[in-house]
């Protein structure tokens, strides 16, 4: 594997309100090297990471991964965030599977994704835990199992923010060992840290000071001596008062330390590995020469022997992990390798892709799948229960129940949807956004969970109204009228569930999805035209009224039973007077309501599309 240098010069960025988060930072981090990121909290760590990545362009200044331009979709590319993305109903190797099928090229053996899987879980020591699901593992397998997705394919390049946070000494120190062993096999790695032992653990420490500005960098050991004090604590004191250091070209202060990288790779069991000094390195190098440099590192099919028979950091670890990146193995890594930009898989086996893990997380989180098809059910009995038979009897028709009952089916049917759609993304936003960075595709993502809940819907939909008939609170009419109001209450749950994504798109936190319930079900139910009808509201509300799909819904039901004739021509006295409050609300024909109800279903998914397109835009933010 060819390694790759990441370089930084003059760095700005500002964020809202112009201020400065990063200010002139210039850094670089050899090829299989670690570049460790410290400060405060709220210094820029992550920011700088973020640029660092290319997924957050600076105001200012350049980076350069190699001699290119970050390309955090032309493959090699790992970025591990702060929040875990690993689905947590999922079995680790099945939440592993599916992110390898949307990683590895397209074409790729099912042999060989499963190989794939076997070698990152081997590599990260999770291998006794593969069958586990995601959810009980603890917090620090966890990370792992975020680390081992972005090692499916063999990144040349690996951002890793705060990976050692929430994890105990020994496990954050058998973390980092285990990322310098990545880095040894040709991998260069940056990460954010808050744990003083991590910075002694790097090749490379670049310390920023509170106001975002390069106060360090350099080997770890230089770090003290540089502020002047005799803890890595004291250090962050120091910081806020220390001068910028100047940019590399003038000091280049990794040439000048004695950091001996050597011992932590004899630690790693690689201590007999020939390797060039670290200090002694020109920064940045043609990619000839890095990987004429890296042979002795870079793991051939010929020469897996040459690999260091290494202690491992997590049980496994990465033991026998170079010989298991042999084409016998897994020949995608060399695939992986060779290829800069790996031509992925299509929009549609994408779609299936994530259709299936849709479905196989719904249906293995019980609770939701439970609610899922229970709510329907509760709702249905309780519908049964409310109305009397015989409403629509022309003989002896109820008028203001008739309205009711449209508008509780139209009611149901949005209310059903709206909660399928709720908790759908904002459940998994940080794995969406990883995903998005480099592979995933946000329209087939949207009509992935579309074709898995709409059958439900469907489902739920045609019983609500085979059980409404069954017990007489529908009239005995013919197919059509029936087919006319399974299509209104279709639309009107697709509708709703468009709703939901897109609420569930625009929240921050699935918290906040569960406060939009209300919010998003009142108005539906005010400005309906049920309780007050259209002709009785404001002019404020009747023009709101426009905007609510139950509004479509109830004028397509009403107008699919054919109130108006029911109420004019039925034996009830109430009908005239009703029909008089009520207007010409059910004088369209259905069509009418579908329509409104098929473009809002349209206008709330590419809504849903640009919210969230705009969300992975601006990064992990
Ligand atoms: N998109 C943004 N809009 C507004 N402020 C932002 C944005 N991105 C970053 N910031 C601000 O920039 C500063 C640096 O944030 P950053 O997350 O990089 O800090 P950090 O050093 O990683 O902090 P911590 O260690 O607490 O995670 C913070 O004050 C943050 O509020």
């Amino acid at each position: 594997m060819t390694a790759t240098g990441i370089r930084a010069r003059g760095v700005r960025l500002r964020v809202a309100g112009d201020r400065e988060v990063l200010r002139d930072v210039s850094l670089s981090a050899r090829p299989g090297s670690v570049l460790v990121i410290a400060g405060a909290s709220g210094a820029g760590k992550t920011t700088l990471l973020e640029v660092l990545a290319g997924i957050r362009p600076p105001d200012e200044g350049s980076v350069r991964h190699g001699t290119r331009p970050p390309a955090p979709r032309g493959g090699g590319f790992g970025y591990v965030p702060q929040d875990d993305i690993v689905h947590r109903d999922l079995p680790l190797s099945r939440t592993l599977r599916y992110a390898a099928e949307l990683r590895l090229p397209a074409g790729t053996r099912s042999e060989d994704i499963d190989g794939a899987v076997r070698r990152a879980l081997a590599d990260l020591g999770l291998t006794a835990v593969a069958g586990q699901r995601v959810g009980l593992l603890s917090g620090g397998e966890r990370k792992r199992a975020s680390i081992a997705v972005e090692l499916l394919i063999r990144p040349r390049v690996l951002f890793l923010d705060e990976p050692t946070s929430g994890l105990d000494p020994a496990a954050g120190a058998a973390l980092l060992k285990l990322l310098r062993g990545l880095a040894h096999q040709g991998t260069t790695i940056v990460l954010t840290t808050h744990t003083p032992a991590d910075l002694l653990r790097a090749d490379t420490v670049a310390f920023l000071s509170p106001d975002g500005r390069l106060v360090y960098r350099g080997a770890p050991d230089g770090l003290l001596k540089h502020f002047g004090t005799d803890s890595v604590e004291e250090a962050y004191g120091a910081a806020a008062e220390a001068p910028s250091v100047p940019a590399e070209s003038e000091s280049a202060p990794e040439s000048d330390h004695d950091y001996d990288r050597d011992r932590e790779l004899e630690a790693l069991g690689a201590g007999s590995e020939s390797e060039s000094e670290p200090g002694s390195e020109p920064e940045f190098k043609s990619e000839a020469e890095r990987e004429s440099e890296l042979e002795p590192e870079s793991e051939t099919e010929s020469e897996p022997e040459s690999e260091p028979e290494s202690e491992s950091a997590f049980q496994t670890g990465l033991e026998g992990a170079p010989r298991a990146d042999t084409k016998s193995e897994n020949p995608m890594s060399s695939a992986a390798d060779s290829a800069t930009d790996p031509k992925l898989i299509g929009p549609l086996r994408q779609w299936w892709l994530l259709t299936r893990r849709s479905a196989e997380i719904l249906a293995r989180n019980r609770l939701s799948a439970a609610v899922l098809v229970g709510s329907p059910l509760v709702i249905i009995a309780m519908f049964a229960m409310l109305f009397r038979p015989g409403a629509f009897d022309p003989a002896s028709p109820d008028p203001s129940s008739t309205a009711m009952i449209c508008f509780w089916i139209a009611f149901g049917a949005f209310f059903f949807g709206l909660t399928y759609g709720l908790l759908q993304i904002c459940t998994e936003l940080p794995i969406v956004r990883r995903e998005r960075l480099t592979m995933l595709r946000l329209g087939p993502y949207l009509m992935a969970k579309v074709a898995i809940l709409l059958p439900v819907l469907v489902a739920a939909d045609a019983l609500l109204l085979a059980v409404l008939r069954l017990l007489d609170r529908l009239p005995a009419a013919d197919a059509g009228v029936l087919g006319s109001l399974f299509v209104t209450a279709v639309l009107a749950s697709a509708a709703a569930l468009a709703l939901g994504l897109l609420a569930s798109a625009a929240v921050a936190e699935p918290g906040q999805a569960t406060l939009m319930l209300p919010l998003l079900c009142f108005p539906q139910v005010l400005f309906s035209g049920a309780f007050v009808p259209v002709p009785r509201m404001s002019a404020l509300g009747a023009g709101l009224s426009w905007a609510m799909t139950n509004r479509w819904a109830f004028e397509a039901l009403g107008s699919g039973v054919d109130l108006d004739a029911l109420w004019a021509h039925g034996a009830s006295p109430m009908g005239p007077p009703l029909l008089a409050s009520y207007g010409d609300t059910f004088a369209h024909s259905a069509v009418r309501g579908w329509l409104w109800l098929g473009g809002f279903t349209v206008l709330f998914l590419v809504a849903a599309w640009a919210v969230l397109a705009r969300k992975c835009r601006r990064a992990a933010r």
